[in-house]
C-alpha cells in the first residue's frame, strides 16, 4: 500500500486506529481455547468487531513465534483473513546483516504479504536497505520506543550533540523517503513529538502505547498529526482483552469505536 493508498483509507475511515493482534492463548476467552486454532479464531472475532473503526492491524510475531508451525500457521491465516484495504504491520523488530535482513523481508513482505515490519536501526545501513527493496512495502525504524528503558540509549546524547533518537531519524533519511520510510514513536513520549516533527515533517509515525501503557491520544494527536494525518496509534490489550467473556469481540468493537470517535475529531482539529 502506497502513502496516499494509506491516506485515503485514513480519511475514509476517520481513523488513524492500528489494532495490536497480541494474541496470548492465556488471555484469550476460555470457551475460545477449545478451538483447532484458538488464536486465529480470536483473531477473526476481533477483526470482524474492529474492521469499521481500524486501518490498520499490527500482529506482534513474538505471540505466534512462541507457538512454533502452529503459531505461524496462525499468523499467516490471519494475515490472509485481513481485507486488503488495511495496512498490514509485522511487528517483528528485525534487522540484521544484508543477506540476513533480506531473507527476513522476503519472509514479510513476500510470504506473508504485509505492508511494514518494524526494524531496528542499530546495525546500520547495510542492515535496513535489503528492506527498501520492495516497492510499497515499508521499513518502520525503531526511533524513541515506549518503554522505560529506551532511555538506557536512544536519549544518549552523542558527542556531536544529537540524541542517539535524534540521529536514528536523521541519518536514515539518506537511506529512503517518507514514501518507504516510518517511525516508532511511544505515546509515553508525547513530550518529544513536537522535536520529532521538526525532523520528521513528513513521515508516519507509529505509535504505540495508547492504553494499557499509559498514554495519552489527546497529546499524540496534538502534537503528532500533520497535513496527511502522518500517524498510526496502536492500541493492543486495551482493545483485544478489553473483556474476558463470550462478549469480549463486541466490547473489543466499542473499545476500538471510541478510540475512532476520538480520532475523528482530532483529524478535523488538526489535519
Ligand atoms: O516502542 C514500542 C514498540 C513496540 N511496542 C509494541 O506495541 C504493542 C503495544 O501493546 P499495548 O498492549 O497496547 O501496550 C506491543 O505489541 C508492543 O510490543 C510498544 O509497545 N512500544
Amino acid at each position: 500500500m502506497n502513502k496516499k493508498q494509506l491516506f485515503d483509507q485514513i480519511r475514509a475511515k476517520a481513523s488513524y486506529l492500528c489494532v495490536g493482534l497480541d494474541s496470548d492463548i492465556h488471555k484469550i476467552p476460555e470457551h475460545l481455547r477449545k478451538a483447532d486454532d484458538p488464536l486465529f479464531e480470536f483473531n477473526k472475532q476481533i477483526i470482524d468487531a474492529t474492521i469499521d473503526y481500524a486501518v490498520a492491524y499490527k500482529p506482534n510475531i513474538a505471540f505466534y513465534e512462541a507457538h512454533g508451525l502452529k503459531g505461524w500457521e496462525s499468523l499467516m491465516k490471519t494475515i490472509a483473513y485481513l481485507p486488503d484495504d488495511v495496512f498490514i504491520i509485522a511487528d517483528a523488530k528485525r534487522g540484521d546483516i544484508g543477506n540476513t535482513s533480506k531473507m527476513y523481508a522476503r519472509a514479510f513482505f513476500e510470504q506473508m504479504n504485509c505492508d511494514a515490519i518494524t526494524v531496528a536501526p542499530y546495525m546500520g545501513e547495510d542492515s535496513v536497505k535489503p528492506f527498501l527493496d520492495f516497492p510499497e512495502k515499508w521499513v518502520i525504524l525503531l526511533a524513541l520506543t515506549s518503554n522505560a528503558g529506551g532511555k538506557d540509549f536512544q536519549n544518549l546524547a552523542l558527542t556531536e550533540g544529537d540524541q542517539l533518537y535524534e540521529r536514528v531519524l536523521k541519518k536514515s533519511q539518506d537511506w529512503g523517503s517518507d514514501e518507504e520510510l516510518m517511525y516508532v514513536v511511544g505515546a509515553t513520549k508525547a513530550e518529544a513529538l513536537t522535536n520529532i516533527r521538526q525532523i520528521v515533517p513528513n513521515h508516519f509515525l507509529l505509535v504505540p502505547g495508547v492504553g494499557e501503557q499509559g498514554g495519552s491520544l489527546s497529546e499524540v494527536s496534538r502534537h503528532g498529526l500533520n497535513s496527511e494525518c502522518g500517524l498510526l496509534v496502536n492500541s493492543s490489550r486495551g482493545i483485544i482483552y478489553a473483556d474476558g467473556s463470550k462478549s469480549f469481540a463486541s466490547v473489543a468493537g466499542s473499545k476500538a469505536r471510541e478510540l475512532q470517535q476520538e480520532m475523528a475529531n482530532y483529524l478535523e482539529k488538526y489535519c
